[in-house]
């Protein structure tokens, strides 16, 4: 059968395993590797593109028709945006079974052109249920996306190992960035590739914040006489984090309120003496389940993550098991007996998600008044 490409040219997925899927490219023309990801949410990809624990990964989404509601303009409040995670496309490349052109009076373009606009490769009609079947019993996998190209050696774009890449270099901001709140309380939020979902319900809260770069150390976070530390999510091995792993340790001596998500619930895990290891495909969804063990409620929240703690005998010493995953028993947050500390391994801030846990944040600044 001979595939019409409505874009006009076709396009390839190679998998680390010998696969090779071909279909039709979309967004830019062009070949890049990435660690093969999927993600089982229904809505939410401008949100899911720009979100930077992306970085690194090729992003295949399993819902079958994705771009119906085009991509909006961005907007902001004190320079947070409040409809994307960052400021540009954060994946490598996206995988979808069919792509379309949107039907929604707020688009300013579509998805195709978004991806065009910012040399983000995209690959349209693949069975991308195949593709999931693979990641779930071999594990993630590198793999080489191609838009209006062949691959001729897809060895050659394999050298490099997701798990051995420490991406925040890109992520990361360079300097300080700060957005103005109202209560003149100050919050440091240690920006690996932070959501602006999370800034937002920090500013909601009335919080100054300041985002420093991931790699600031402690006296140098303390500088701005915060009421508290927030570790944010971000791209790649939590375990490549050394420098982030020591800054943290330093902090706690401070005994400053600290809020760990995601990548920040694992830099804390392992800063203070727990276990973070790779899961076989992670959690990548906006329906996943975890039940709250102090309250014996299950919320539904949001999760993009490829680590995690694996079981209870990981946590760290002198932490109490929060949150659960019914699904699979990883662990899902906790909370430091003797510091005041609390982690999530979802995220709260949801974005794209249901909104159930926001109430972690509103947890923090009680944490934060509390230490005032
Ligand atoms: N969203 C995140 O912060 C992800 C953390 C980490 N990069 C992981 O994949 O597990």
């Amino acid at each position: 059968m001979t595939l019409y490409c409505k874009r006009g040219y076709k396009g390839y997925l190679y998998l680390e395993d010998g696969t090779l899927i071909e279909g039709c490219g979309f967004g830019a023309k062009g070949i890049r590797a990435g660690e093969v990801v999927f993600t089982t949410s229904m809505n939410g990809y401008p949100e899911s593109l720009t979100d930077p624990s992306y970085r690194g990964q090729i992003l295949v989404i399993t819902h079958p028709l994705v771009g119906n509601y085009g991509v909006p303009e961005k907007q902001r409040v004190e320079g947070i945006l409040t409809n994307f995670e960052s400021e540009q496309i954060q994946v490598e490349g996206l995988v979808v079974a069919e792509e379309t052109d949107p039907f929604k009076w707020n688009s300013s373009k579509s998805l195709h052109e978004w991806l065009l606009s910012e040399g983000v490769p995209g690959l349209s009609d693949v069975d991308t249920r195949s593709i999931v079947k693979k990641v779930r019993s071999r594990g993630v996998m590198m793999g080489v996306i191609a838009s209006g190209y062949e691959i001729e050696d897809p060895k050659k774009f394999l050298e490099k190992k997701y798990d051995e890449i420490d991406f925040t270099q890109f992520t990361s901001p360079k300097a300080p960035i700060v957005h103005l709140g109202n209560t003149g309380e100050t919050i440091v939020v240690v920006d690996c590739g932070v959501k602006h979902g999370i800034l937002y319900q920090l500013h909601q809260r009335g919080f100054t914040i300041v985002r420093v770069p991931c790699k600031f150390n402690a006296s140098k976070i303390m500088d701005y006489y915060p009421k508290g530390v927030v570790f944010g999510n971000g791209p790649g091995n939590p375990n490549l984090l050394q420098e982030v792993i020591e800054n943290f340790k330093e902090l706690t001596e401070y005994k400053i309120p600290i809020l760990g998500i995601c990548l920040g619930h694992q830099v804390a895990t392992l800063a203070m003496g727990g276990k973070v290891n790779k899961m076989k495909f992670g959690h990548r969804a906006i329906n996943k389940p975890v039940i709250d063990i102090s309250s014996n409620k299950c919320y539904i929240t949001t999760h993009n993550h490829g680590y995690g703690i694996l079981s209870k005998e990981d946590l760290p010493p002198n932490s109490k098991l929060w949150f659960i995953n019914p699904d699979d028993g990883t662990i899902e947050g906790w909370i430091h007996e003797k510091l005041p500390i609390i982690t999530t391994q979802f995220h709260p801030e949801a974005r794209p998600g249901p909104w159930d846990v926001t109430w972690v944040f509103d947890k923090f600044k009680k944490m934060v008044s509390r230490n005032a």
